[in-house]
């Protein structure tokens, strides 16, 4: 995935999808994704995967560990509940600039926040400064060798709570061994794989896991 992507999906969503409208946004990216250039969103499949669990979990305080250009926020803020809210980790500038425009231009600015910064940067203080004890869904799609470290510190910093759904993208490919190891062999989570298939691509696995924490 190259760094000039984001700008020029931005660019195409500005032409070719209708302001306000998040369903409409959601199906510009996907088309472009799969016509013109493949991104690494989480994608119209996976992405279904993800609105099944996030709607079954019904949360109020959503994180999500890497933005990219803020499509899996999109897709979950069009399913929140009256005064939910989405909390957002982004370590790359440029990709957080081109996901507030996108969020922004679809009209979800007061539902998604973006924390910008490293995710084991912003973890510590998340709870203070966005007001939030516990959040009730989290959705891991950042770097795969960072997954099993932050989730860790989700559970040090008490940032999960008795019944939190967890879903993680990516864990066949690009994979993230020691995560998977780590949720499967924990007696405090209950995990579920949903296989499916890597974003915008017909022929490459790729799967989603739901952790659910149960301490
Ligand atoms: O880095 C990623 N973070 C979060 N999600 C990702 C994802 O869903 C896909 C990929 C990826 C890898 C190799 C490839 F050929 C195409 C796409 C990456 Cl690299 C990430
Ligand atoms: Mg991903």
């Amino acid at each position: 995935h190259d760094e000039e992507f984001p700008p020029r999906i931005l660019d195409h969503v500005m032409k070719n999808a209708i302001k306000g409208d998040v369903t409409n946004v959601i199906d510009v990216i996907d088309k472009y994704c799969w016509s013109v250039e493949i991104a690494m969103n989480v994608g119209d499949v996976k992405g279904a995967i993800l609105d099944k669990s996030f709607l079954e979990a019904s949360p109020k305080n959503v994180l999500e560990i890497g933005c990219y250009c803020g499509y899996s926020a999109l897709r979950m803020s069009r399913l929140l509940k009256e005064d939910a809210k989405i909390f957002t980790i982004e370590a790359s500038s440029q990709y957080a600039d081109v996901a507030q425009e996108i969020i922004s231009f679809a009209g979800m600015e007061k539902k998604v926040q973006i924390l910008r910064g490293l995710s084991d940067e912003v973890l510590p203080t998340i709870a203070e400064k966005c007001g939030v004890r516990t959040f009730d869904f989290v959705f891991i799609d950042h770097a795969k060798e960072l997954y099993k470290r932050d989730l860790i510190m989700l559970e040090n910093l008490g940032l999960i709570r008795q019944g939190t759904t967890i879903m993680a993208d990516n864990v066949i490919f690009p994979g993230c061994p020691d995560y998977l190891e780590y949720v499967r062999n924990s007696p405090k989570f209950e995990c579920t794989n949903y296989p499916s298939k890597l974003e915008y691509c017909e022929n490459r696995e790729d799967a989603m896991e739901k952790s659910i924490y149960l301490p």
